[in-house]
C-alpha cells in the first residue's frame, strides 16, 4: 500500500517537474513538504449525494452528476469569482494572476449543498457552484458546439423553406431581425425582400445588423464589369465557388449582395454550404479532414490598377476547426486567389493536393450547388466563413451593390437578442 503510493508519488513528482512546475533545485525539506502532503491528498476524498472530489498532487478531480471534471489549482485560484478578485458588473478581472503561486493548492476544500468553497493558504476562500463548473469546464465544453448550423445541400435547403424577411418588417421589429439572424445563423445564408434597389437602402439594411467592414475595396461597393479593378469579379467571366478575402489574415464574415440591375442574361449565383462538403470529407477520409486543418496555405491578392494599388496576404489552412470539440468554423476556399505553397514539404504537398480534390469534388458535386438569380429588391447575406458563392457568365449590363459586415458584430446583435452565436 504504501509502496504503492510511494510509486505514484514519484511518477507525479516527475510530471510536475517535466511541466516545469517544480524548479530543478528542489530541497530535500521542499521534498518533504510535497511528499507529506501527497500522502495526506491521495486520502482526501469527500463524498455527498451525487459530488466527489478527489485531490490529487496536480489536479483536483470532480464527479458530479454524471461528468468527470478536471481542474487545475491555479485555474481554481484564477476564476474565483469574489469580491476581491472579479467585478461582477463589468464582468473583468481583478485579479492579478501572475501573483498566483504557480504550485498553490488548497489548504481545504468543503462542500456545502451544490457550492464547493476552496480555502487557499493565505486564508482567502474562492466558491464555486457545482453547475457553474460543469458548465465552465474543458470538460463540458468539449461535447458543446459553439455555433449549432443545419448543413445543407441544394434539396434540403430547398425542402426546409427558409421564409425571406420583408425590409420594413426587418427595419421595425425586433422579432423579424431575429428571425433573420436565427436562418443565417443555422443556415449560413438568408434574404430580405423588397429592398428599395438603391445602395443608401442596402446600407441602411446592412446598418440595422452590423458595422460594415471597410476594406480596400470601400465601404459600401458598387460594382460592374467595367475592369475598374484588378480583379475577376469586375468582369463578365463565370466565378468557380470561393470566399471572399481569402488573402487578408481574418477573412470578411459576412458579404451583402444586391443586384441593382441586370438587362441581358446568365450571371445566376451560386451558393455551396462548404461545412456540409467538409463533413462529407470527414465521414470518407477523416485524414484528409485533419490535413485540411493543419496545412497553412497563403492567399495573396496584388493589384495595381488606376490608382488601386494593393498587395494582401493572408495565412491560414483550409479548414479552421476549434481544437477542444473539433468544430468547424470558417473555411478559406479560393483556388484563384491561393499562392505558392512553401510552408510544407513535397511528400505532405501531394497529400494536401489529394485532400483538397477531395474537398473540390465535394464542393462540386451539382446536388450541393444551390443556383439563385438576384433581382432588384431581394438582397443576399452569405456567411463568408462557410457558404462558397460564385456566379454564372453574364450578358449585358449588370450592376452589383453590397458590402461586407464584421463578424465580431452581426454575432454581437445576435446574442443581443437572446440567439446562441
Ligand atoms: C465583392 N467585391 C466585388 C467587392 C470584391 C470582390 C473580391 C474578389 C476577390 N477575388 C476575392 O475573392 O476576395
Ligand atoms: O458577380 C457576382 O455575382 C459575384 C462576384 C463575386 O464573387 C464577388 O463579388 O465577390
Ligand atoms: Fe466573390
Amino acid at each position: 500500500m504504501w509502496c504503492h503510493k510511494l510509486l505514484h508519488l514519484q511518477s507525479s513528482l516527475q510530471k510536475l517537474m517535466k511541466r516545469g512546475y517544480i524548479g530543478q533545485a528542489l530541497h530535500l525539506s521542499n521534498f518533504k513538504s510535497l511528499f507529506s502532503l501527497s500522502i495526506h491528498w491521495c486520502h482526501t476524498a469527500s463524498k455527498c449525494v451525487n459530488c466527489t472530489w478527489h485531490q490529487h498532487e496536480d489536479h483536483l478531480e470532480i464527479q458530479y452528476a454524471s461528468i468527470v471534471m478536471r481542474f487545475d489549482y491555479v485555474w481554481l485560484r484564477d476564476h474565483c469569482r469574489s469580491a476581491s478578485c472579479y467585478n461582477s458588473k463589468t464582468h473583468q478581472r481583478s485579479l492579478d494572476t501572475a501573483s498566483v503561486d504557480l504550485c498553490i493548492k488548497p489548504k481545504t476544500i468543503r462542500l456545502d449543498e451544490t457550492t464547493l468553497f476552496f480555502t487557499w493558504p493565505d486564508g482567502h476562500v474562492t466558491r464555486y457552484d457545482l453547475d457553474w463548473l460543469v458548465k465552465n469546464s474543458y470538460e463540458g465544453q468539449k461535447q458543446k458546439v459553439i455555433q449549432p448550423r443545419i448543413l445543407w445541400n441544394a434539396k434540403l435547403y430547398q425542402q426546409a423553406q427558409v421564409p425571406s424577411v420583408d425590409f420594413q418588417n426587418f427595419l421595425k421589429t425586433n422579432d423579424e431581425l431575429k428571425k433573420f439572424l436565427q436562418n443565417f445563423l443555422l443556415y449560413g445564408i438568408a434574404f430580405v425582400e423588397n429592398v428599395p434597389p438603391t445602395r443608401e437602402h442596402t446600407e441602411k439594411l446592412a446598418e440595422r445588423i452590423s458595422l460594415i467592414r471597410e476594406t480596400i475595396y470601400g465601404r459600401m461597393w458598387y460594382f460592374t464589369s467595367d475592369f475598374s479593378r484588378g480583379d475577376t469579379a469586375y468582369t463578365k467571366l463565370a466565378l468557380d465557388r470561393h470566399t471572399d478575402t481569402t488573402y487578408f489574415q481574418e477573412p470578411c464574415g459576412i458579404q451583402v449582395f444586391h443586384c441593382l440591375k441586370h438587362e441581358g442574361t446568365g450571371g445566376k449565383t451560386l451558393l455551396v454550404d462548404g461545412f456540409y462538403a467538409a463533413q462529407q470529407v470527414l465521414q470518407k477520409a477523416p485524414e484528409e479532414f485533419e490535413l485540411l486543418s493543419k496545412v497553412p496555405l497563403k492567399h495573396e491578392y496584388i493589384e495595381n490598377v488606376g490608382e488601386c494599388h494593393n498587395h494582401m496576404i493572408g495565412v491560414g489552412p483550409v479548414l479552421n476547426i476549434y481544437p477542444w470539440n473539433k468544430e468547424l468554423y470558417l473555411i478559406r476556399y479560393n483556388n484563384y486567389d491561393r499562392a505558392v505553397i512553401n510552408t510544407v514539404p513535397y511528400d505532405v504537398v501531394h497529400r494536401w493536393y489529394i485532400a483538397h480534390r477531395t474537398l473540390t469534388t465535394e464542393l462540386r458535386k451539382p446536388e450541393n450547388e444551390l443556383w439563385v438569380k438576384l433581382k432588384p429588391g431581394k438582397v443576399l447575406f452569405i456567411d463568408n466563413w462557410r457558404v462558397l458563392h460564385g456566379r454564372e457568365s453574364f450578358t449585358g449590363y449588370r450592376q452589383l451593390c453590397g458590402c461586407y459586415l464584421t463578424r465580431d458584430d452581426v454575432l454581437n446583435t445576435a446574442r443581443l437578442l437572446g440567439l446562441r452565436a
